[in-house]
């Protein structure tokens, strides 16, 4: 199952500041052949997606790249997925300093400093994504290729406040950047004043490295705090989904994160949020991120997840077009 012969690996910078202004792109090597289908079924979807990773460690951790997507894709790079998915890219984003990875601002290049503070990691996010959109037409307009938006940990937060449009700055309008089709969480940091009361102070110094002591500001970027609503800031929706996929066995962020987030999207299922849940994940915090074969299985579903809302609309349609012509 695991092959990445099928792919090819690009590097792109989509900045000029930071050497993490970065992103990877594996593409299918030979050009795109017609779409499998699946014989005798003629609801088979036929939506590819771009699969598009944010990596966590808590926005400050050297060690976590944009590499961290291989062993994912390298269990969804197989040649029968070619029919369902477009193409996977990963992206880099400023950092905040590490403590133990110490930086000497005097003798470091600028470009290598890790000095990123918030909003700077998800103005870099955005940047990327504007860049998938121009470079390769991911996008949720006419003419452009849907695409899954999945993160780890921070990653998902990143992911979440692009659906929020929390204030960045930076040199990417609003509209510049494409909302996801799906946006997929794997041990998200949804609530940062909740989770860090929950560990006792334990987070702390991590979160204020890229927020500052603010606690005010971390409810503000917190997506289960989020006073918009998601149904409206993320173009859409009605037809995506967004999974929330948890292992109980990760050591540093608990259950209640999930729950509130599920909590917090379930407020809007009326208005076209639809929320898939999954707290049976094995491993810890680290472990789920580098597992590949977890982190594809839940993209599957995902995929799965967005063919079934495409599959309900269909029917919706064809119903109301009934009535219209009876
Ligand atoms: N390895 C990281 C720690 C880390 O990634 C982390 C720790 C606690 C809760 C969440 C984390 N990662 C989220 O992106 C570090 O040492 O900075």
């Amino acid at each position: 199952m695991s092959d990445t012969r099928n792919l090819k690996y690009t590097l792109h910078t989509y900045g000029t500041d930071n050497e993490l202004q970065r992103l990877g792109v594996w593409r299918w090597i030979r050009p795109s052949a017609e779409q499998h289908s699946v014989p005798g079924d003629p609801d088979a979807p036929k939506t590819k997606y771009w699969l598009v990773y944010i990596h966590g460690g808590i926005w400050r951790d050297p060690r976590t790249t944009h590499l961290q997507a291989k062993s994912a894709i390298t269990f969804l790079g197989a040649e029968s997925n070619r029919a369902r998915i477009a193409g996977f890219a990963s992206l880099d984003y400023r950092l905040s300093p590490h403590p133990e990875f110490p930086q000497d601002a005097a003798t470091t290049p600028p470009a290598k400093l890790r000095v990123a503070k918030h909003p700077d990691h998800l103005a870099d996010v955005r940047c990327a994504l504007a860049f998938l959109r121009r470079e390769y037409g991911v996008g949720h307009g006419e003419g452009e290729t849907p695409y899954v938006l999945y993160g780890h940990s921070c990653g998902a937060t990143l992911a979440w406040q692009v659906v929020m449009g929390v204030e960045c700055g930076g040199p990417v309008g609003r509209d510049a950047v494409p909302m996801p089709a799906a946006v997929v969480g794997f041990q998200g940091m949804y609530d940062l004043v909740g989770l860090n009361r929950r560990f006792k102070g334990a987070y702390r110094d991590m979160i204020a490295g890229a927020f500052g002591d603010d606690e005010e500001v971390w409810k503000e970027v917190s997506p289960v705090h989020f006073k918009g609503k998601f149904s409206e800031t993320w173009t859409g929706c009605e037809k995506g989904v967004a999974v929330l996929a948890y292992s109980p066995q990760d050591e540093w962020i608990d259950m209640p994160e999930i729950d509130g987030m599920e909590a917090r999207l379930k407020e809007e299922a009326n208005a076209g949020i639809h929320v898939q849940t999954r707290r049976d994940l094995t491993g810890g915090h680290d472990e789920v991120a580098e597992s590949g074969r977890t982190v594809a299985t839940v993209l599957v579903q995902s995929i799965a997840g967005l063919d079934n809302v495409a599959r309900i609309w269909k029917m919706t349609e064809e119903l109301m077009n009934e009535r219209v012509s009876n």
